[in-house]
């Protein structure tokens, strides 16, 4: 009798959650059991720390059209600069209007090396702090590839294999420049030494300091999961992290590690590899704590056919396409190193609302950025990058 009114009571509360469009935060006891937490209110205010080669454009470009959705503030870097700062580590000034907008902008996820203390004087009280992480060894095959131009340790080697064969000849701490990319650059991107020793104590401290900063780690190798645990911890609607895959490169600019180097990464970037390991071990208990993997392959499934129709709706061809091929220069990614950045063409005879969600899918980052910008602040001089009007 009293499963039977506690039964009752619980549809008359999924009844009433659907009825009202409510979004419902449960938390997984054990299994088959569902605790009701009470109704969430989606999360505005946001700091999602962008590592490098993580997938974090596509998240960057998730976080700008919430922004629009809800007009929201974002912290946006200062006069003509495209990122905060990077690689110097963050300053409250590197924003724009910091001075006079003091703690309350919205939403900081441009580029920076994290500085909580600096950060802290940016971002209201309650705002929650995010990051995303992948796994090192492809990490590293991208940035080099990528930062080919920039990182001394990558110039003088001829390709990816022959620095990680020997990477000491060619790395120096030393050098100025980007070597940041060449060595534990996720470590880097979290505001700690990227040449420091693997002492256990010292990782041990590290970790558990970014725990304790951050509410929430993902993981780009698992990047739909990632999208929906996100969705679930901010309380948004799945059509919030509906994304196209942004800052791909073509096949022919991704080098192949031979299976020696691919031990090697794990090496030479060792403070990265346990950062990816702990934090790969707390994403899949946080999934299984407050999700659990049936539910999140339901919404990992909802979420990629919610991607694939919009898609097709939008695209003129099926996958990405390189940048010699994109018609529109508004839409045509940054281009570095031996990379090809991929990107998209638009269908034409959108009607002009579905052009204006279609438009702002494949904005990329800088474009995007720019657009805020003059959006924000349309007194200032604009960035020197064109951008799409809609
Ligand atoms: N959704 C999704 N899932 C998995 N992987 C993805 C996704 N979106 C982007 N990417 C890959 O992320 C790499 C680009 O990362 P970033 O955007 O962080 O690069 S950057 O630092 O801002 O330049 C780049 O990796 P590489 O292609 O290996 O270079 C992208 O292909």
């Amino acid at each position: 009798m009293k499963f039977l009114a506690l039964f009752t009571f619980w549809l008359g509360i999924l009844f009433l959650c659907g009825f009202f469009h409510l979004n419902i935060n449960f938390i997984q006891v054990w299994k088959g059991f569902t605790f009701y937490q009470g109704p969430c209110h989606p999360r505005t205010n946001i700091m999602f720390l962008k590592t490098h080669k993580t997938a974090s454009s596509t998240v960057m470009n998730i976080l700008f059209r919430f922004t629009e959705k809800l007009n929201l503030t974002v912290a946006l870097p200062a006069g003509r600069k495209f990122h905060l700062g990077y690689p110097d580590s963050f300053e409250a000034e590197f924003v724009e209007e910091f001075k006079t907008m003091g703690p309350s902008y919205n939403i900081m996820c441009n580029h920076l090396r994290f500085n909580l203390k600096e950060v802290r004087k940016v971002m209201p009280v309650n705002t929650t702090y995010f990051s995303i992480l992948r796994n090192p060894v492809s990490l590293l095959e991208s940035s080099y590839v990528y930062y080919k131009a920039y990182a001394p340790a990558f110039k003088k080697s001829r390709d990816v294999n022959e620095y990680l064969a020997s990477p000491g000849i060619y790395y120096n701490k030393s050098e100025s420049g980007y070597n940041i990319y060449a060595k534990n650059n996720m470590w880097f991107d979290f505001g700690y030494d990227n040449n420091a020793e693997d002492d256990e104590n010292y990782t041990q401290s590290v970790l558990r300091m970014i725990e304790q900063d951050f509410h929430l780690i993902l993981i780009a190798d698992y990047f739909d999961e990632s999208m929906v645990l996100l969705k679930n911890f901010l309380c948004w609607d799945l059509d919030d992290v509906v994304y196209f895959k942004l800052n791909s490169r073509s096949p022919d600019t991704v080098q192949s590690l031979t299976p020696e180097n691919k031990e090697k990464v794990k090496e030479w970037c060792s403070l990265d590899w346990k950062l990816y390991q702990h934090f790969n071990k707390t994403f899949w208990k946080r999934i299984q704590e407050n999700i659990g993997l049936r539910n999140l392959y339901r919404e990992v499934n909802l979420l990629r056919k919610k991607q694939k129709q919009l898609m097709e709706k939008c695209l003129l061809d099926p996958v990405p396409i390189n940048e010699t091929q994109i018609k529109d220069k508004l839409f045509k990614p940054f281009q570095s190193g031996d990379a090809h950045i991929l990107g998209y063409n638009l269908k034409h005879d959108l009607d002009d609302e579905t052009l204006r969600t279609c438009q702002k899918m494949i904005t990329p980052e800088l474009q995007y950025m720019s657009y805020l910008y003059a959006l924000q602040y349309p007194d200032k001089k604009r960035k020197s990058i064109n951008f799409p009007s809609w």
